[in-house]
Formats: C-alpha cells, structure tokens, sequence
C-alpha cells in the first residue's frame, strides 16, 4: 500500500504544487490514440483528428526509434503548443524509468506543456515505487511551472511483476487515473510463447469432446468443434477488479493486426463487456471500432431504460420480457444509462440514437 499516512495522501508532495486529486473524472476516453510525434505525416494529421477522438496520445516510448527520442519529444511540445484540443484530451506515453530518455522527457513536457497535458502514461511499471518516483517529480516540476491543475498517471501493466502488483499500484497515489493492458511486453516478460501484439491465438483453445463409437470408445480423429480462448481474460478480469477497487479505469491496449478489423472489434468488445471503458488505437482506422464497442447500443440503454422505469424507488423485484430484474440488474442498468449520457455530452451521433429511444413510462 501507499508508503504515506492517511492524512499525508492528499498533501501536495512538493511545496506549491497543485493539490493532487480527490476523485478521478469519468472523461469519455473510448479511443487512446497513438501517434509518434517524430513522424512528420502522422504528426500533420493530428490537428485535424481533434474533437473525432476522445484522447489523442503523443507516443515517445517503443515504436518510436532511438535516434528520433529527441525529435518526438520535441515534436509533441510543438504540437501541443500549436493545437487547441477543445473536448480531446491530450496524454503522452514517457519512455520507461530506466531508460536514457525518461528525465529529460518529463523535464522538457510538464514547463513547455503541463497545462495541456491531461494524463502522462507510464510503461513497464512493476510496482507502487515507480509511481512514487513519478508522483514526487512531478509535483516538483508542477511547482516549478506554477502549474494550478495536477497531471493524473496512467500505468501499464505490462510486466509480471506488475500484475502481481496491480493493487499497489492503482493505490500509490492519488494521482492515478488508471492501468492499460500491455499484451506484448506482458507476454515477453512472462515468457508465453506467442509473436503477437495482443488479440488471441489459435493454439489457445478447448476442444470439444470426442464422439463414442459404436464399441463405446472415443473417436479422437473425429471431427470436433474447437473454441479459441482469450490468452488476456485473467489479466484483464485482474485489472478491472484493481481499478474498480480503487476508483480509476481500466482499458484494454493495442490490437496489432491492423488489417483484422473483426477480431479487433471482438477483442475491444470482451473488454467492454468485462468492464474497461477504452482502448487504444493505434491506426486511424481503429478509432471507429473503439467508439463504436466502447458506448452502449441503443438496444442496451433502450432496456436499461425500461428497466430504470419499471423498478421505481429501486427496490424489490419485476418480471420484463419473462426476466426477473431487480435492485442488482437495475444498478447494471444505471452503469450503461449513465455511461450513455456522458458520451451523448460529447457525440452529437449518439446523443441523436439515445434521444430516438421511445422513453417508457415509470
Ligand atoms: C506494443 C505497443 O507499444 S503499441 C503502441 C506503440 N505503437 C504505435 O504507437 C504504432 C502507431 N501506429 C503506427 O506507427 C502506424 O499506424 C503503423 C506502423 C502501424 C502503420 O503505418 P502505415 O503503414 O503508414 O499505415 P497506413 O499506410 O495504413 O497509413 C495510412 C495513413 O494514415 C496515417 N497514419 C497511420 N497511423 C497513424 C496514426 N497512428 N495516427 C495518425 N495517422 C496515422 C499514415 O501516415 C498514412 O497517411 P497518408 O495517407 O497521408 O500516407
Ligand atoms: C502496450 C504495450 O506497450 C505492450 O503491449 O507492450
Ligand atoms: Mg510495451
């Protein structure tokens, strides 16, 4: 747990630093979207990406290449100077804490751009010390910027070590808005024997159970349905737990096969449905497929609806559609209503689709 006392844990860790926050906003952030800011094309697309993505997110660590560190750095502080984001957040991905990069990443971003920075996403992280260290330089920085609003941290878990140490983690500071998934470090460094960058694996199945023959024994050669598995369930299930516990959000992370655009969505949708409340994107054409599995269907919130209506003050037990629905499935229901009507603030589509809803009467 926090190496601070109770009363310590709100305290500003630096003398003049903002004072770290209470509560972590519910901010629609369907889509993290990634960008290399030293990627001149990529970079030039931005701007115009404000305000169709929830979170825009300039990318130093990997994918970007050693020799480019600086140029991305320096890349994103003139983007971020240069844009107004409106609506869309703006996050960054710091190298990791060991590397050569990661000081003077955060030393040159929070005094250029820590008052547009809403979250800085640390990788690798493998337990509570590594968010102290971040929480403690960042109030130092904020104080010397003179920053008024504290920059919230995001961690990956990507690392064994940082799923056995998930709980410390979410609880380290105040500061943290919440954990991604890390399929690809994750799988090196627990040493699954997979090439991918998330999604699942054909080798990773249950196979339907073998046919008696006549004589009464197994045909084992016979043709039998086999179901692929989802190598990330306990992690995520893991995750989702931590974060709920503590008050941040759980996402899911990148879907590397680009091009598979149906098992994305099928991958994003396991997550949703086990609780996260975004992904990343990593190609533009990702983003589409995250805002469209990370909100409600009009299905979903036109039952919950009903619902809401029918279960009065909340208590006690009805029958719709030869359901029974009670207090537990009305709070589910209340999860995707509430849900609904913060994204319909920011998407003027799914605003339109909810409002369309008839309204059932109470
Ligand atoms: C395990 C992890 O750590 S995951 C996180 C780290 N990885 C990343 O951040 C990867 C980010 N994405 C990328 O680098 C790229 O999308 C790649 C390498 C996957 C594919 O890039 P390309 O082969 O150029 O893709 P493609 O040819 O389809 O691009 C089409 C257009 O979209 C642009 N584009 C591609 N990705 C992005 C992006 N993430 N953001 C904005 N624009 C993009 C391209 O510049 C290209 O522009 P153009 O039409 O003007 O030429
Ligand atoms: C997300 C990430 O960094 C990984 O999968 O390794
Ligand atoms: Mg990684």
């Amino acid at each position: 747990m926090s190496h601070k006392s109770a009363k310590d844990f709100f305290r500003p860790l630096a003398v003049g630093a903002p004072a770290p926050p209470r509560e972590i906003p519910a901010r629609p952030s369907r889509a993290i979207h990634f960008f290399d800011p030293s990627n001149e094309k990529m970079a030039a697309k931005i701007p115009a990406m404000v305000g169709t993505v929830d979170v825009l997110l300039g990318n130093l660590e990997d994918a970007v290449k050693a020799d480019n560190k600086v140029a991305a750095r320096e890349g994103l502080v003139r983007i971020a100077q240069s844009t107004d984001f409106g609506p869309t957040q703006l996050w960054t991905r710091i190298n990791s804490l060991d590397s050569p990069w990661v000081l003077d990443d955060l030393t040159t971003l929070v005094p250029a751009i820590g008052d547009k920075l809403d979250v800085i996403m640390v990788p690798k992280v493998q337990g509570a010390e590594d968010i102290h260290y971040v929480d403690r330089l960042l109030a130092q920085l904020e104080a010397k910027a003179g920053l008024t609003k504290p920059i919230l941290i995001h961690a990956i878990l990507e690392t064994a070590r940082g799923v056995a140490n998930v709980e410390e983690i979410c609880g380290a500071s105040p500061r943290m808005q919440g954990l991604s998934l890390g399929p690809a470090d994750l799988a090196a460094d627990r040493k699954m024997k997979t090439t991918r960058v998330g999604g699942g694996h054909p080798g990773y199945l249950v196979r339907q159970d073998p046919p008696k023959g006549d004589d009464g024994t197994a045909q084992i050669d016979a043709q039998r349905t086999v179901f692929q598995q989802d190598l990330w369930h306990y992690t995520i299930a893991k995750m989702v737990d931590a974060c709920a516990t503590h008050g941040i959000y759980p996402y899911y992370g990148p879907f590397g096969d680009i091009a598979d655009v149906v098992a994305c969505e099928d991958q994003f949708r396991n997550a949703f449905l086990l609780g996260c409340v975004g992904t990343w994107s990593l190609h533009p054409k990702q983003i589409a497929i995250a805002n469209r599995v990370f909100a409600p269907s009009v299905e979903d919130i036109a039952h919950a609806r009903r619902v809401v209506a029918a279960m009065g003050d909340g208590t006690g037990a009805v029958m719709i559609d030869g359901k029974m629905e009670d207090d537990a499935s009305l709070k589910q229901c209340l999860v995707l209503v509430e849900l609904a009507e913060q994204l319909a603030e920011i998407d003027p589509e799914l605003k339109a689709a909810y409002d369309a809803i008839e309204t059932p009467e109470a």
